[in-house]
């Protein structure tokens, strides 16, 4: 086929996408206006919720499965991403809080599950985020939860602790890699900011290379670039998406100690989706430590029920000394039949006992 014949035969495939995509949309709006309707039988005037994580991850399933090349399964799920952040903004006007500035891990892993049609507001703090998803200022909340190499982010398992009414509506994994961003040569640099969580992922590399500059804690490996630009000598360890955003040089790439260093985020909103069969739960709660056994007779309810537990977490409950909030993520939705009796029978163990949402498992 010659080039004019070939850009024709596009240009033809063009107009029926569009087409089809225009149908796609007004099917969306047709599912806005039924998921209205039903609220409104049930006597409920809020607004639905315009995401829903467990048809996505239906739709995602089924394209890559009808798929049959020439595209990659993950071009074809990128340009579905897309038609779904359109379909949602169609649909509603959603915005999508997320620990700024912009250019953060928090920010790539909201546009990775969102899309280019929403609009996305950065917050200073994770609390803040947090706090904004439960007043409902946002529709919904991206928070970092657990990184691969460096463990639970403990800002964020703090702040469900004092917004324990927030839902958790999915969770999000975003490969990270932590480059060294500055204006100067690596012999010139003093000192160093970035993210607690970041330093922990690169500290093999920092140790080696930069062993006297001093570390300085941020809220954000994106706030760390916006100050390594304006002040002299300094760097950040941030993402590499910053080096232009924030006018500096790679210093040196990929310096992280694992080399498949992921970072789980949740999506926070008002209230979790439905089961899909394949979901996970968190909790959230205290024992009381007097009664020996009682962490151990906790756990041992979801071993009686057949529940798998994939993570288990502990802070301090900040009610009094030395009494833990423990957080333990489990297979299974609050729905479903032996995640239920499950639930009702640890209460006898647990002093306050908050199910803090159940979402789709997703894949990396
Ligand atoms: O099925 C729905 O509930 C929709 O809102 C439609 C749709 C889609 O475009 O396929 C859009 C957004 C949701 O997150 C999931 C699916």
């Amino acid at each position: 086929m010659d080039l004019e014949t070939a850009r024709g035969k596009i240009s033809d495939v063009d107009r029926k996408l569009v087409d089809l995509l225009n149908e796609r949309a007004r099917l969306s709006l047709n599912v806005g206006a039924a998921k209205r309707q039903w609220l409104k039988e049930q006597g409920t005037d809020g607004e639905p919720e315009v995401y829903v994580p467990g048809q996505e991850k239906r739709v995602f399933e089924k394209v890559r499965g009808l798929n049959q090349g020439p595209l990659s399964g993950e071009s074809v799920c990128a340009i579905y991403r897309e038609i779904m952040s359109a379909s949602i903004s169609l649909q509603s006007e959603v915005t999508v809080g997320y620990l700024g500035p912009p250019g953060t891990f928090s920010h790539q892993a909201a546009l990775k599950r969102f899309g280019d049609s929403l609009a996305y507001v950065p917050y200073a703090k994770i609390e803040d985020v947090v706090a904004a998803a439960a007043k409902e200022e946002i529709t919904y909340g991206l928070v970092p939860i657990e990184n691969s190499t460096f463990g639970a982010v403990v800002q964020t398992l703090d702040t469900f602790v004092d917004q324990p009414s927030v839902k958790i509506r999915a969770e999000v994994y975003l490969p990270v890699t932590q480059a060294l961003l500055s204006r100067y040569q690596l012999s010139a640099i003093r000192k160093v900011y970035s993210h607690p969580q970041a330093f922990g992922q690169s500290r093999r590399w920092l140790d080696q290379h930069l062993p006297n500059a001093a570390r300085i804690d941020v809220s954000s490996t994106a706030k760390a670039a916006e100050l390594a630009a304006s002040e002299n000598y300094t760097a950040a360890i941030s993402s590499e998406v910053c080096a232009s955003m924030y006018n500096l040089d790679v210093v040196a790439k990929d310096i992280t100690t694992a080399k498949d260093n992921t970072t789980r985020f949740f999506v926070l909103g008002q209230s979790s989706d439905n089961p899909t069969g394949d979901d996970k739960t968190l909790l959230m709660f205290t024992v009381d430590h007097r009664e020996p056994g009682a962490l151990c007779g906790a756990l041992n309810v979801f071993a009686k029920h057949k529940i798998n537990q994939t993570a288990i977490n502990s802070r301090p409950s900040r009610q009094r000394q030395w009494h833990y909030m423990f957080f333990v993520e489990i297979i299974g939705h609050e729905q479903d039949a032996n995640v239920s009796s499950a639930l009702c029978e640890i209460k006898s163990y647990c002093l306050d006992l908050v199910v803090l949402g159940s979402y789709p498992r997703q894949s990396y």
